[in-house]
């Protein structure tokens, strides 16, 4: 029997993704999209897009057949997420949450970065954190507690974190990070990573022709890149805003502590990076000298990592590819949910890029 999902916020940038991927999905059955600025209007009429493939029409976010769905992927901003989660997992219906309420695990922190009280702390302690190359047995113990029968919240990692922590997480799980040093970043996003509405630096005129830093030593993401990689207060992380549509790219620097900064060679490096995501079907470890693209993953589910070693200056730096909307968002959300539901988790999900 088919699962039913839904997707609040459907309209936006990251959920029409979602709906993009969960039509044609084998195991999920879409029965609801909501958008209360586009409700009463058809999928297609809004996203022509989907002319011909899917007749469902967009209803409001409160419509009570949301909670009736196995499944419901929250792609609205922050804090709407705080208002909706509790209910839905009330009313027995897992949620993929892709805004940021449920990620950090304090609420104190996340109090500060987003300057909003946390409404529902207490389910911080049962929530899964959605990064399932990292994350993997946090998400196999959600498999099973949502196999016995109870609705599951996974709090789905945001875009920047996902591409910065896929290329760090190996190096600095080997201890190869010098002791108390500092992780530096720099990332660039295309601009539906800003969502669907324009905004003075994300308008046309504002964002063609033009890159810029943004939110320097303030950006939302920092707390939860250093909860991922266990660095508290030791990562510089600088966004830029790029004229793509889609894709994302974080470089990495890592500096190394003595010992591997002598020993290691970039051959061991790629080996350690490949042992580590061994059997994960959307990490691709490139070949020593190669670096990542964002077009070579945009449209799929890939993440693609590239390695250099600077063994002078003792940096081990690291480019790490995504999609931001799929891998960073739509996809990630979907492996969630294969994995919560007992599916491979390659189910639905594109693999390969368009190539050109
Ligand atoms: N864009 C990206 O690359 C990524 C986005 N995310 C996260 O996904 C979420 C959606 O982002 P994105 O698609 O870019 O944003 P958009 O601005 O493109 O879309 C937001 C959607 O949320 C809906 N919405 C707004 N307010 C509420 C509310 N109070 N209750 C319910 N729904 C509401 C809007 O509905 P309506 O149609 O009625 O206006 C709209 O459909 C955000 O939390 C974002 O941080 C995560 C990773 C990457
Ligand atoms: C280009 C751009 O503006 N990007 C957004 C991040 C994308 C996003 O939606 O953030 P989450 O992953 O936390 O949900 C930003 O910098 O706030």
């Amino acid at each position: 029997m088919a699962i039913k999902v839904g997707v609040v916020g459907a309209a936006g940038y990251a959920g029409v993704e979602l709906v993009r991927l969960l039509i044609s999905h084998p195991d999920f059955e879409l029965t609801a999209i909501t958008s209360n600025a586009d409700a009463g209007q058809s999928l297609a009429s809004v996203y022509p897009a989907f002319a011909g493939v899917c007749d469902l029409a967009f209803t409001t976010h409160d419509d009570p057949i949301i909670k009736t769905c196995d499944a419901v992927f929250l792609a609205v901003p922050h804090t709407a997420a705080l208002a909706a989660v509790p209910g839905l997992l009330a009313a027995g219906v897992s949620v993929f949450d892709l805004s940021a309420d449920y990620r950090l695990s304090d609420p104190a922190v996340y109090e500060k970065w987003y300057a909003t009280p946390h409404t529902s702390p207490e389910l911080l302690a049962t929530r899964t954190f959605g990064l399932p190359e990292i994350f993997a047995e946090d998400l196999a113990g959600a498999a099973v507690r949502h196999a016995a029968g109870e609705a599951t919240l996974v709090a789905c990692a945001g875009c920047y974190p996902t591409a910065t922590s896929l290329g760090a997480y190996p190096a600095i799980d080997a201890g190869w990070l010098d002791d108390g040093a500092v992780v530096i970043v720099d990332a660039i996003s295309g601009v539906t990573g800003a969502g669907k509405s324009a905004n003075a630096r994300t308008h046309y005129c504002s964002a063609d022709e033009c890159v810029e830093a943004y939110g320097v030593c303030k950006h939302r993401h920092t707390p939860e890149i250093e909860q991922i990689l266990g660095l508290p207060d030791h990562v510089v992380f600088t966004p830029h805003l790029a004229p793509l549509k889609r894709g994302l790219l974080s470089t990495i620097n890592i500096p190394l502590a003595e010992i591997p900064a002598q020993e290691l060679t970039l051959d061991m490096v790629v080996e350690r990076y490949r042992e580590f995501y061994e059997g994960r079907p959307f990490v691709r470890v490139l070949d020593a000298g190669q670096m990542p693209k964002t077009s070579s993953v945009a449209g799929s589910n890939a993440c693609q990592i590239g390695l250099a070693l600077n063994k002078t200056a003792r940096m081990l730096v690291v480019t790490s590819a995504i999609d931001n909307l799929c891998k960073g968002a739509a996809g990630q959300a979907i492996q969630c949910a294969n994995v919560v539901f007992g599916l491979d988790e390659r189910r639905g999900l594109p693999l390969i890029a368009m190539p050109v």
